[in-house]
């Protein structure tokens, strides 16, 4: 009874702060989408780690000129991490979350696949290097998403998704962040028991939604 007042309170507690907080959305996904094909047609050649470096600070210092550096969080290699969910795993590094959209980077130097979960929010992955296979069941042939396309998982609907070596991608979520957080955390808590990854994961993310929270308040 105790446990379901305090999963109760938590939602309430989200829910009411979503509710305060959520204005309109900043970020537009089609212009997320011609951002990064600006910065892709300048970076032709991605091989190695630093060119791969590069590509990633001119996508993050090309989104902050347009939306300001005041909603985009500053290029910090320190700040990557380790990202299991789904049965996939990949890397992140935050630009921006808040309690209704959150843009990240995500990717996988080593190839990964997985269930895309059901999320409550709409959620666009433009690729930015490599690529992303995905596929509704009852469909046998996959989707293919290049550099430069976007694709767009709608709010509620399930897919299995792969992205092969060395794919990155922008990744826009809009809606209910809250409703996704426990698909992001489960596979650190009750299968790989990485805590130093999942308390590095909740600082980033909760000082982040502060800030925006109370950027959006004040
Ligand atoms: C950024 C914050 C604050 C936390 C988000 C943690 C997770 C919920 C996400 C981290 C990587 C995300 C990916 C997806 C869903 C949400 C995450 C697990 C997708 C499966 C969504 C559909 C896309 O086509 C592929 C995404 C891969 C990464």
């Amino acid at each position: 009874m105790k446990c379901i007042s305090f999963i109760a309170a938590f939602v309430a507690i989200f829910y009411g702060l979503f509710k305060v907080c959520a204005k309109t959305y900043i970020f537009d996904p089609v212009n997320v989408n011609r951002i990064c094909n600006d910065v892709i047609a300048r970076h032709t050649n991605t091989t190695t780690q630093e060119q791969t470096r590069e590509l990633f600070i001119d996508i993050r210092d090309s989104l902050a000129e347009f939306y300001s550096d005041k909603h985009i969080n500053l290029y910090d290699d320190s700040k990557w991490m380790f990202n299991n969910a789904g049965g996939a795993m990949g890397q992140m590094l935050i630009l921006h979350a808040s309690l209704h959209e959150y843009l990240i980077i995500f990717g996988t130097a080593t190839g990964t696949e997985g269930h895309t979960g059901v999320h409550t929010s709409d959620d666009y992955f433009t690729i930015i290097k490599g690529e992303q296979w995905a596929a509704y069941e009852n469909e046998f042939v996959r989707e293919v998403y290049t550099p430069g396309m976007t694709h767009h998982l709608k709010k509620g609907h399930v897919k299995q998704y792969a992205m092969p070596p060395e794919s990155f991608a922008v990744e826009l979520a809009q809606g209910f962040i809250p409703g996704m957080l426990p698909f992001g955390f489960a596979d650190g808590i009750f299968s790989t028991l990485d805590v130093k990854t999942l308390y590095k994961t909740v600082v980033i993310t909760a000082s982040d939604m502060i800030k925006r929270c109370a950027s959006a308040l004040f």
